[in-house]
């Protein structure tokens, strides 16, 4: 592939409702979407960040310089011998920065597969054709409305409820949604790093609840907490923050700190990286699943076809994208019977709809070739 043009086109979506996690509440989704165009096909891709480091220590300015200084003139570098899996070698000398690099290799991949009528699927290697979703519920103002939106979901048909806890808001809302909608619900527990080791104790009362999970509850550079945590807590610990690679994932699994991974492509880098991650799990009999970062249908799409890898055996977060939009940047993903089709056609298998990426564009700049 040659590229022959990269854009960035800095969107705003206003989110259905306010979503509140433990590092802070959103109101709207605000990223940018990256399009490379090549001699062979255009691809497209959306970043994960947000407008400030409060998930991870990457945020869209920084994403956007790095991109621009470092990232696509390593790519530029490869000349005609550019393939996303050449990309990813080159982005290897720069440290850090997995969400960057992640958008760049995934616009890359979509182009390359357009180009030689693949799906995303096919390449990493799809064993199913939808699959079962699973919602991420955030922090609500009162236990009332927090039940509302849980029967919500349920009526929906979404297959496993996580709820996002913080310290004061844990026990009582978990208790509360086991209690109205009885045992059989899938449920489990996202802290977002929110807890110390001093808090095993208290986590340990999640026990009672016969939780599937409890995802990210010590910060993401603790792991010897987490394996600590894990001797004292039944429930399974899955780490999200703390897995930034095949070689974390083989570590964390090593010292017991988890026994279940939340894999999510724009935390680790890409989908290559994603799809190692689920190799080692697989490998250690470990379960994944698939996370969520707010995605558009240009994030959903190839989301789902990693979803679809034989040991993605958990309900992920790939919700319906009336979960965040009215309006969606693709066609909606919608969830039927409880799952949501894998896309089949060539590359992430999603197109813009043009007039909605006009009205929630707020700026387009192009990256020099
Ligand atoms: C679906 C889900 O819970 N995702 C992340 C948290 C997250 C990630 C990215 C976000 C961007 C804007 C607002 C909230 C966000 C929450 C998680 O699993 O930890
Ligand atoms: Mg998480």
């Amino acid at each position: 592939l040659t590229i022959e043009r990269i854009d960035l086109h800095h969107v705003r979506i206003p989110l259905v409702a306010p979503f509140r996690t433990s590092f802070g509440t959103s109101y709207d989704r605000e990223t940018f979407l990256l399009r490379v165009v090549t001699d062979a096909a255009e691809g497209w891709a959306e970043c994960a960040a947000e407008p400030d480091p409060l998930y991870s220590e990457e945020w869209l300015g920084g994403c956007e310089a790095v991109l621009r200084e470092q990232l696509v003139p390593r790519a530029l570098a490869l000349g005609k011998r550019l393939t996303a899996t050449r990309v990813a070698t080159a982005l290897e000398p720069v440290k850090g920065n997995p969400m960057a690099k992640h958008v760049l290799e995934t616009a890359l991949l979509d182009a390359e597969l357009r180009a030689h009528g693949l799906s995303f699927g096919q390449y990493l290697g799809a064993v199913r054709e939808t699959v079962p979703a699973g919602v991420s519920v955030g922090i609500m103002d009162s236990l009332p409305e927090l039940v509302d939106a849980v029967r919500d979901y349920l009526d929906q048909g979404y297959v496993r409820i996580k709820l996002k806890i913080e310290p004061g808001w844990d026990l009582e809302p978990v208790r509360l949604v086991r209690e109205t909608f009885g045992d059989d619900v899938l449920l489990q527990v996202d802290a977002n790093t929110a807890y110390t080791l001093a808090d095993a104790r208290h986590l340990a009362r999640l026990d009672d609840f016969d939780l599937l999970l409890i995802e990210q509850p010590l910060p993401e550079d603790d792991l010897r907490g987490h394996a600590e945590l894990a001797r004292v807590v039944r429930t399974p610990i899955c780490l999200d923050e703390s897995i930034r690679s095949a070689r974390d994932a083989a570590t964390a699994i090593a010292l017991g700190a988890c026994s279940v991974i939340n894999v999510k492509p724009a935390r680790v880098g890409g989908y290559l990286e994603a799809r190692r991650i689920h190799d080692v799990a697989h490998a250690n009999g470990v379960p994944v699943w698939c996370g969520g970062m707010l995605e558009t249908g240009i994030g959903r799409g190839p989301n789902l076809a990693l979803a679809a890898l034989p040991g993605f055996v958990l309900p992920g977060d790939t919700s319906a994208s009336s979960r965040y939009y009215r309006q969606d940047l693709t066609a909606p993903f919608e969830l039927v019977d409880g799952h949501v089709a894998v896309p089949t056609g060539p590359g992430i298998g999603v197109d813009l709809l043009p007039d909605v990426l006009a009205e929630v564009t707020v700026s387009s700049s192009t990256i020099p070739v």
